[in-house]
């Protein structure tokens, strides 16, 4: 039953929205599909006598079919909030390790299936996830919380320092409806 027909209780009820799903019984969160060609793998941390184990990337689990051609880590101090990326050519797969971070994006691709859309996934330690970001999907992070995140990013091709396959648009462009900051 969508939220628009359930009755509003009589009297002191005749204000405000009911809330609408937003996960399902087993917890999995009801979000609009994500942008055209970007995966995510939520997975479960295996809990030991001597701490937790967290995979980050197989390629087993057919997210992409591209190589990790360099792995790197980038911390967002609390409250943070980067502009929108986007690269080219490079694939990222980020996996925020500590803190948590919100990953939006925005499909700027004319010829995408879901050519302006945007979508959020907020991901952390609490609730791992791979997130795969082809290339021409702008991607802005911002830092929730009081700590510090640390995400890793696992690219499928290195950093070029002298030709760095890296555009910007600042946090609030007009350019992307939705505003970072
Ligand atoms: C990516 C990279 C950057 N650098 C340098 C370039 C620059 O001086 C400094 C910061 O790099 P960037 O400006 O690219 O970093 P940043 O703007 O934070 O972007 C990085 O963060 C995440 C959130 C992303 O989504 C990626 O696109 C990634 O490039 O580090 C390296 O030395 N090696 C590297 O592999």
């Amino acid at each position: 039953m969508s939220s628009e027909d359930r009755q509003k209780p009589e009297g002191w009820m005749a204000i405000g929205t009911p809330d609408r799903q937003t996960v399902t019984a087993d917890w999995m969160p009801i979000e609009a599909p994500a942008i055209d060609g970007v995966q995510i793998k939520e997975i479960r941390s295996v809990a030991t006598s001597t701490g937790y184990l967290t995979e980050i990337f197989r390629k087993e689990w057919g997210l992409d079919t591209l190589p990790v051609g360099q792995v790197f880590q980038r911390t967002l101090y609390p409250g943070s909030v980067t502009g929108w990326h986007a690269h080219a050519a490079t694939q990222d797969r980020l996996f925020c390790c500590t803190g948590s971070i919100r990953i939006s994006l925005y499909d700027g691709r004319k010829a995408s299936l879901s050519f302006g859309a945007v979508w959020h996934k907020i991901v952390g330690p609490l609730r791992p996830a791979v997130v795969v970001i082809p290339p021409g999907v702008w991607h802005g992070i911002a830092a929730l919380g009081p700590e510090t995140a640390l995400l890793l990013n696992l690219v499928d091709k290195a950093y070029a320092f002298e030709d760095p396959d890296h555009w910007r648009l600042p946090p609030d462009t007009d350019l992307i409806p939705y505003k970072l900051v």
